[in-house]
C-alpha cells in the first residue's frame, strides 16, 4: 500500500517535530497533525512561524517549509482520522496518579480514547501506529477495542517507538541511529510494516530500519529509556563517592568512556536526569516486572529512580550546608529551569525539586531562563502541591536578565547547561553579591578555576 495521507493525534513535543519532519521529507503525503488543545493548535498556525509552542533548534524551519504545503494542525480529529490511511497516536502516556498502580503504571486513558475514537470514525481499513511510549503488551488492547467497536473494517496494529532527545529533536529525526517497527508477522502485519518503512525510506538509509514483533518494539523503548537512565544514575552514584576521596568524577567519566565497552556518552554527572519521560518509563518498568511477580528484576530498575532522587535530593542539602545551615530569607539565584538545555520544557525538571526543598528552607529563589516563562516556574512548584500559590508568589521570582537575577544574591545555583551562562561577565556577577559569593553547579559546567580567581566559594558535582 501506498500512503498519501497520514493523521497523527497528539501535537506534542513528539507528534509536532516528527510529523513536521515527515512532511519535509515526503512532499507527496499529506499529513494532518491533530490536538484537542485548540491554544496548542493555533500556536502550531500561528503566523509568525517563531510562536510555535514547542522551541527546538531549527523546528521553526521546518514547520515554515512544509505547513501549509503538505503539513497541517486542526482540532478536527474526526476528518483527520476519516481521510487518512494510516494514524500515528502521539498522546501523553503520564504516570498514573489514581487507583491501581497509582505512581508507577503509564496512564492509558488518553490512548484508550484514541482507539475508541478511531474505531468509530474509520469507514475503510487502517494501519494504527503506535508513537507513544507504551507497556509492553498495549498493541493487543488497541486491537481489541477497534476489532469490537469499529465498523468491521480492518485495523493492523504497528510499535513504531520514539527515541528523539529534546533540544536535539530535529537533527535526531534527521539522522536517527535507527527507527524501529513492530509489527503482526501475518502477511497483512508485513504489508503494514511495509508501508511504513517506504515512509520512512524517503530519507533514512534502509540497513537502519529495524523491523521486530510487536512485543519487542514495545519494550525496546522502556529498555532503551532505562538504559540511559541507569548510565546516569550509575555516575551519580560515583559523584558522592568523588566528593569524599578527592577522585574527580569528571575525570573518572572520561577515562572509563575511552574504553569502547562502555562508551563515553551519557556519563555526564549532574544534579540529577529530569524529562517528561526517563522516570515515568522506568517506573512503568518496574510495574510490569512486578505485575509478572518479577521482584529481583522490579527493584534493580527502581534503584535507578531512587538514586535519582538522592542526587537531587543532595544538591539542595549541600546549599543549605554550605551556606551555614541556614538559607532562611537569602537570595539563592537559579541559573536554568529547563529539564536540560535547548528546549523550553521543564517536566520533572531537576530545579523543581530543588527550588521546592530551599523554599521549605525559607530561600528567596531568584530564577533565570532563556526559554522558561514566569508562569510556567510558578506553575511547575504549584503542581508539587507542597504550598499554598501565594506562597510560591512569595518566595520565587523570575527575572528575564542573569545579571538582575543574581544581583544581591548569597548564592548561584546552575541548574541547567545552557550554553550563555559560560559567556557571562562572572567578575561583574561577583562584584553584585553578596560575600563570601558561592557558586553551585550542578551541571559541572563553569570554568571552577577562573572562578574561584575571580573570588568566588565553587562546588560542582562529584569533584
Ligand atoms: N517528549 C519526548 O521527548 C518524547 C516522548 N515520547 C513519548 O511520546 C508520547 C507523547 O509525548 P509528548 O509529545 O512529550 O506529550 P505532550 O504532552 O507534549 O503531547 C501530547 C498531546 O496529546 C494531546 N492529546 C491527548 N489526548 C488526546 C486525544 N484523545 N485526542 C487528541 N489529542 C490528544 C494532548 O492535548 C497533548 O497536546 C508519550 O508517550 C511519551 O512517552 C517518546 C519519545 C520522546
Ligand atoms: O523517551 C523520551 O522521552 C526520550 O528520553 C530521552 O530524551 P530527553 O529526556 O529528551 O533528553 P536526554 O538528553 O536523554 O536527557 C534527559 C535528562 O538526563 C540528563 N542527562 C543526560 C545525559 C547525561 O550524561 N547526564 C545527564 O544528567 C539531562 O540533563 C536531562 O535532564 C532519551 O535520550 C530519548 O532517546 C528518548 O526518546
Amino acid at each position: 500500500m501506498k500512503i498519501t495521507k497520514i493523521c497523527c493525534i497528539g501535537a506534542g513535543y513528539v507528534g509536532g517535530p516528527t510529523m513536521a519532519v515527515i512532511a519535509q521529507k515526503c512532499p507527496h503525503i499529506q499529513v494532518t497533525v491533530v490536538d484537542l488543545n485548540a491554544e496548542r493548535i493555533a500556536a502550531w498556525n500561528d503566523d509568525n512561524v517563531d510562536n510555535i509552542p514547542i522551541y527546538e533548534p531549527g523546528l521553526s524551519a521546518v514547520v515554515a517549509e512544509a505547513r501549509g504545503r503538505n503539513l497541517f494542525f486542526s482540532t478536527d480529529v474526526e476528518k483527520a482520522i476519516d481521510e487518512a490511511q494510516l494514524i500515528f497516536i502521539s498522546v501523553n502516556t503520564p504516570t498514573k496518579t489514581y487507583g491501581k498502580g497509582k505512581g508507577m503504571a503509564a496512564d492509558l486513558k488518553y490512548i484508550e480514547l484514541c482507539a475508541r475514537q478511531i474505531a468509530q470514525v474509520a469507514k475503510d481499513n487502517k494501519i494504527v501506529v503506535e508513537k507513544s511510549t507504551l507497556p509492553v503488551r498495549t498493541a493487543e488492547a488497541i486491537k481489541n477495542i477497534l476489532d469490537h467497536t469499529g465498523n468491521g473494517v480492518q485495523f493492523q496494529i504497528l510499535s513504531n517507538p520514539e527515541f528523539l532527545a529534546e533540544g536535539t529533536a530535529v537533527q535526531d529525526l534527521l539522522h536517527p541511529d535507527r527507527i524501529l517497527i513492530g509489527g503482526d508477522t501475518t502477511p497483512e502485519g508485513q504489508n503494514a510494516i511495509q508501508a511504513l518503512v517506504d515512509v520512512y525510506a524517503n530519507w533514512v538509509p534502509t540497513d537502519t530500519i529495524l523491523t521486530t514483533n510487536v512485543w519487542s518494539s514495545e519494550l525496546s523503548k522502556l529498555t532503551a529509556n532505562a538504559f540511559l537512565a541507569q548510565r546516569i544514575s550509575s555516575i551519580n552514584a560515583l559523584s558522592e563517592l568523588c566528593e569524599k576521596t578527592g577522585a574527580d568524577v569528571n575525570e573518572v567519566a572520561r577515562a572509563i568512556g575511552m574504553d569502547s565497552r562502555i562508551g563515553s556518552k551519557f556519563l555526564k554527572s549532574s544534579v540529577g536526569f529530569g524529562g517528561s519521560c526517563f522516570q515515568k518509563d522506568i517506573l512503568n518498568l518496574v510495574y510490569i516486572a512486578k505485575s509478572y511477580g518479577l521482584n529481583e528484576v522490579a527493584d534493580y530498575w527502581e534503584q535507578v529512580i531512587i538514586m535519582n532522587d538522592h542526587q537531587k535530593r543532595r544538591f539542595s542539602t549541600k546549599i543549605v550546608q554550605t551556606l551555614y545551615n541556614t538559607v532562611a530569607s537569602k537570595k539563592i539565584a537559579f541559573l536554568g529551569w529547563a529539564f536540560k538545555k535547548d528546549t523550553n520544557d521543564t517536566r520533572e525538571s531537576a530545579a523543581i525539586y530543588v527550588a521546592n526543598d530551599l523554599i521549605n528552607e525559607q530561600a528567596h529563589i531568584a530564577v533565570y531562563d532563556p526559554k522558561v516563562s514566569s508562569v510556567k516556574v510558578l506553575a511547575d512548584l504549584d503542581y508539587l502541591e507542597t504550598r499554598s500559590h501565594d506562597a510560591n508568589v512569595a518566595q520565587v521570582q523570575s527575572f528575564s536578565n542573569p545579571y538582575e537575577a543574581c544581583q544581591g544574591s548569597h548564592a548561584i545555583a546552575v541548574l541547567t547547561e545552557w550554553d550563555e551562562f559560560t559567556t557571562y561577565d562572572w567578575l561583574k556577577i561577583y562584584d553584585g553579591m553578596q560575600k563570601p559569593a558561592f557558586v553551585f553547579d550542578g551541571r559541572n559546567l563553569l570554568d571552577r578555576n577562573k572562578l574561584e580567581t575571580i573570588g568566588f566559594v565553587y562546588q560542582g558535582i562529584g569533584a
